[in-house]
């Protein structure tokens, strides 16, 4: 260290560079975000998306998505797809960034230099249109991620061919790929397989917005409003928020009512992983940006999204998802309450774990790729005591849910 900055201090922006990656290793993130900022200045592209990842992340001080935005357009100029892809991201995002024709031209950009999480996302985009060519290119792009080490997009891929989704299915290179992902600490996924949504949208054409147009949503009760929507995310969608949940997950816990301390407690007996923004990439941005869309909502209005995995016998009991004001004074008060609750399930469960509402009466059976989309205040925005839902014992099998709740107003910087 004592080297690094003799040299940072009276050397080039490669030096100033070297010590900022040294200091973020130290955890010492102030000092890191000053010698970031200085090499940035000097004109060093992987200065300036660094930098910007700080400032995006909020790693020492607030969080400043437009301060972001401009260094990265700055690395963009300088050829460098990081830039495209974390600029494709914020401006999914719609608030510190308009979410224009840009982002497909970003995305695009990314994709043309093999930048490893916007190969992952255009496939996953052309996985979900029904037509061969597109589903051709959807395997290609994922075989260009897996080739360059990205172990989600090996999943898919692995998967893809188990199943003979968009290709002959090939036991055999499935059963190699696994052998490679297990080796390096992935765990197998649950089995299950899905025909792609049929997307609206010509071939081989590049287009995000195309995603937001999900199928027709069917209202199986009125008070409180409850939606269903078959189909809503593709096999390689489900896949995807399995597998990049996998690494992260821990019992769940819950927040007492009172103190807002979170404890583990029987009401729910999952294990959970929270997206932090750090783990946030253009796929996973798409996707979240669908059920927010889905719930009449803007992305930057929802929460971390939460992935929950249910063995046999685990259950969340009935429960309410809007905060009590002890919580939310905790949590970002200006944002409101929880709004609307969208939970797509992401597995074929084998027997059990229906979400229950007991008041209308109803019962949704998972099915993977469907979606719910429930109201938890009335209109008014009082919380509606009615939303009260459960998500009932697995009997066999596993359960794997990801659930987006959404506030009444913005949540996330960007
Ligand atoms: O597991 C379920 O079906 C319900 C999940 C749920 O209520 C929630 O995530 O808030
Ligand atoms: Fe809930």
């Amino acid at each position: 260290m004592d080297a690094l900055q003799a040299a940072a201090g009276t050397g080039s922006a490669e030096d100033a560079f070297r010590l900022a990656l040294a200091l973020v290793d130290a955890q010492r993130m102030d000092e890191a975000q000053r010698w970031h900022l200085r090499a940035a200045e000097a004109g060093h592209p992987p200065a300036q998306i660094e930098y910007a990842r700080m400032r995006l992340y909020g790693m020492a001080g607030p969080v400043a998505p437009e301060t972001a935005a401009q260094w990265l357009q700055r690395a963009e100029q300088a050829g460098h797809p990081a830039a495209s892809e974390l600029l494709t991201n914020i401006a999914l995002g719609g608030a510190a960034l308009p979410r224009d024709a840009r982002i497909n031209e970003r995305l695009h950009r990314a994709v043309q230099a093999d930048f490893q999480p916007a190969l992952l996302a255009a496939a996953i985009h052309f996985g979900r249109k029904p037509q061969a060519e597109d589903q051709a290119l959807c395997m290609q792009l994922l075989q260009r991620a897996a080739a360059r080490g990205n172990a989600v997009a090996a999943v898919l891929l692995a998967e893809r061919l188990a199943h003979g989704e968009g290709c002959e299915a090939d036991a055999d290179a499935a059963a190699d790929l696994w052998t490679q992902l297990e080796a390096n600490g992935a765990s197998r996924l649950p089995d299950f397989t899905l025909p792609p949504p049929g997307e609206p949208g010509p071939p081989r054409q590049l287009a995000l917005e195309d995603a937001l147009r999900p199928p027709q949503a069917q209202t199986v009760s009125a008070m409180p409003r409850v939606a269903v929507i078959d189909r809503f995310f593709s096999a390689d969608e489900c896949r995807l928020f399995i597998a990049s949940a996998q690494p992260h997950l821990h019992a769940s816990q819950t927040a007492d009512p009172v103190t807002g301390v979170p404890y583990t407690l029987p009401v729910r007996t999952s294990s959970e992983a929270s997206f932090d923004p750090v783990m946030e990439n253009s796929a996973l941005r798409m996707a979240q940006l669908r059920m927010t869309h889905a719930a009449g909502f803007d992305l930057p209005n929802a929460e971390q999204l939460t992935v929950l995995r249910y063995a046999p016998g685990q259950q969340y009991r009935p429960h309410r998802d809007y905060l009590p004001a002890a919580t939310l004074q905790m949590d970002r008060p200006h944002a409101g309450n929880r709004a609307r609750t969208t939970i797509v399930y992401l597995n074929a469960v084998e027997a059990g774990g229906a979400t229950e509402f007991p008041v209308p009466g109803l019962r949704v059976e998972p099915m993977p790729g469907r979606a719910v989309v429930f109201d938890n205040l009335f209109a008014d925005g009082r919380p509606d005591p009615d939303s009260l839902h459960a998500g009932t014992p697995v009997e066999r099998g596993e359960k794997w849910l990801a659930t987006l709740w959404i506030r009444q107003r913005r949540y996330r910087h960007w």
